[in-house]
């Protein structure tokens, strides 16, 4: 299985790179993971609604340029569907089953995700209600992955 994390903006903080780290290797294990970093857009402040949208769009351009069209995109939207993490791993499990081997999560900048993306979007997912940093929300996206493949290896892992 190959899956991908388009994300908007760099990882800055030392702590959460050291943590991408780990866990891109401990998920070496089980499929291919890349993550494709996208420049975020800069907005000047006072836009309009409708000047926000062409902006954000002009950044989903670019996320979607690099979501291969055969692939199955779950954007991480906080009004998405919420799912346990048993949930997540069956979805993943059910989508090979379905002889899907892409999957691309999406992880939105500062700006939040533009409508050409979650028009693209296969699967809307939502980590809670609440609003998480973008750098940490790729950290937390890629234990949960990896809490994912342990649970459909049927592997102990920490509960
Ligand atoms: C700082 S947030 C963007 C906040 C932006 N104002 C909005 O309303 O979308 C950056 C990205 O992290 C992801 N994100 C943050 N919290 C989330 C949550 N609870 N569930 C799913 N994705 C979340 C989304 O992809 C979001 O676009």
């Amino acid at each position: 299985m190959n899956i991908r994390v388009v994300a908007v903006g760099k990882i800055k903080e030392k702590y959460i790179q050291e943590g991408i780290k780990e866990f891109l290797k401990r998920l070496s294990r089980y499929c291919s993971m890349d993550i494709v970093e996208i420049e975020d857009e800069k907005a000047p402040e006072n836009l309009s609604e409708k000047e926000m949208e062409i902006v954000k769009n002009k950044e989903g351009e670019r996320i979607l340029a690099k979501v291969p069209q055969n692939s199955f995109v779950i954007s991480l939207e906080i009004k998405g569907k919420q799912l346990s993490s048993e949930e997540l791993s069956k979805k993943i499990e059910d989508l090979m089953i379905n002889g899907v081997n892409d999957i691309t999560f999406v992880i939105g900048g500062s700006l939040g995700l533009s409508n050409n993306v979650t028009t693209r979007s296969d699967f809307k997912l939502s980590f809670s209600n609440m609003t998480f940093p973008h750098q940490l929300m790729r950290l937390i996206l890629l234990e949960q992955v990896y809490r994912g493949w342990r649970i459909i290896k049927g592997e102990p892992y920490h509960k």
